[in-house]
C-alpha cells in the first residue's frame, strides 16, 4: 500500500487536495476542514471528508452520466486517506464552474435584483429569496484562484472560453444532471437548491463529470420540511456553525477581519451529525457502513 507522500501534489483548494498517481490517474483527497464566511476554520469536523466522499460515490453511481471515478477502494489509495479519497482518471478540465440553480438565493439573487436575471438569463419579475425558479438555469462562473471569488459568466463568455459546441454541451450536461439529482433529493425530503459541477474531456473528447459531485460543499441543500419562500433557508450542513460564529458566545465579529475562533465541541458534534444525516437521507445508506 503506497504512502500519500509518494504522490506529487498537483492542486490544492481550501478543503481538498489533488495528487498525481500516474500519467492517467489522480487522487482527489477530502479533508475534515470546514469553511464558513470565506474562512477555513481552525477546527475540523471529524469524518467530514469521509462523509462527503461517500456522497460523491453515491451520486456517481446513481447518476447515469460519464464520470471520472475509477475507484474509492483500490490498492493505489493510501491507507491514511482510504474512505476520503477518490482515484479518478485524468481529464482535460474545462475552465468553467458549471453551476445549476433551481432556486434563487446568494449571488444569484443579488444578480437578479440588479439585472432582472442571473448570468444574463432573464427571469420573471417578483421573485424573492429562495423562490423556486420556473425551470433550472445554467449560471456558470470562472474558476478563480484560491482566495479569490469565482466571477459570473454569461453564456457568450462560456462560448468564447470553450467554443460554441462545447458550451452548449456543458449547459445541457449541467442542467440534465442537476434535474436528475434534484428529483432524487426531493424524493428524500431534500431540496437541491443549486450545485456546481466541473467537467473535463477524456481522450476521445467526450464530456466527463469530474471533481466531487453534489456534496454540501458544492451544493446548497435545504430540508423540504421548513422550506419557506421569502426567507433565507438554513444550510442543511453549515447553519449551526454559521449561527454560532455570529452569536455573542463566539466573541467573534465577522466584520473584524480576524480569523474565526475554535468551535466548541457541541457545535462540532452537531455539525458532524448534520453531514452524516445529509448523506443517510440522500443515499438511504448508513454511514456506519462506509469504510
Ligand atoms: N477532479 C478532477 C480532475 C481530473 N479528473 N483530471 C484532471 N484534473 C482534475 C482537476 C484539477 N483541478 N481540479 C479542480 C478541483 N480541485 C480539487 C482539489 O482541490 C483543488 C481543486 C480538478
Amino acid at each position: 500500500m503506497p504512502s500519500l507522500t509518494e504522490y506529487p501534489q498537483v492542486a490544492a483548494g481550501k478543503i481538498r487536495e489533488l495528487y498525481a498517481v500516474d500519467d492517467d490517474h489522480l487522487l482527489l483527497v477530502a479533508s475534515d476542514k470546514i469553511s464558513a464566511y470565506d474562512y477555513v476554520l481552525p477546527t475540523t469536523i471529524p469524518d467530514k471528508g469521509r462523509v462527503l466522499t461517500a456522497m460523491s460515490v453515491f451520486w456517481f453511481d446513481l447518476l447515469d452520466v460519464p464520470n471520472h471515478l475509477v475507484a474509492w477502494d483500490d490498492p493505489r489509495i493510501p491507507a491514511a486517506v482510504r474512505g476520503r479519497a477518490l482515484l479518478v482518471r485524468r481529464l482535460a478540465m474545462q475552465p468553467v464552474e458549471c453551476v445549476a440553480r433551481g432556486y434563487l438565493t446568494g449571488s444569484g439573487l443579488t444578480d437578479y435584483r440588479k439585472t432582472g436575471g442571473v448570468c444574463g438569463v432573464p427571469l420573471p419579475q417578483g421573485l424573492v429569496e429562495a423562490s423556486k425558479l420556473p425551470e433550472p438555469i445554467f449560471t456558470p462562473t470562472t474558476k478563480a484562484e484560491v482566495g479569490r471569488h469565482d466571477e459570473a459568466m454569461e453564456f457568450d463568455a462560456v462560448r468564447a472560453a470553450v467554443g460554441d459546441e462545447l458550451a452548449v454541451k456543458l449547459r445541457e450536461a449541467t442542467l440534465s444532471t442537476y434535474a436528475k439529482a434534484a428529483e432524487h433529493a426531493l424524493s428524500r425530503g431534500m431540496i437541491l437548491a443549486d450545485t456546481k459541477f466541473e467537467f473535463g474531456l477524456d481522450d476521445s473528447g467526450e464530456i466527463v463529470l469530474g471533481d466531487e459531485v453534489l456534496t454540501p460543499d458544492s451544493s446548497r441543500y435545504w430540508a423540504v420540511d421548513g422550506y419557506q419562500e421569502g426567507q433565507v433557508q438554513p444550510a442543511f450542513d453549515k447553519q449551526i456553525v454559521r449561527d454560532w460564529l455570529v452569536s455573542a458566545e463566539s466573541g467573534w465579529q465577522r466584520s473584524s477581519g480576524e480569523l474565526p475562533p475554535e468551535l466548541p465541541e457541541h457545535v462540532v458534534e452537531s455539525t458532524r451529525s448534520r453531514y452524516i444525516e445529509a448523506y443517510e437521507r440522500i443515499s438511504g445508506k448508513s454511514f456506519a457502513e462506509w469504510p
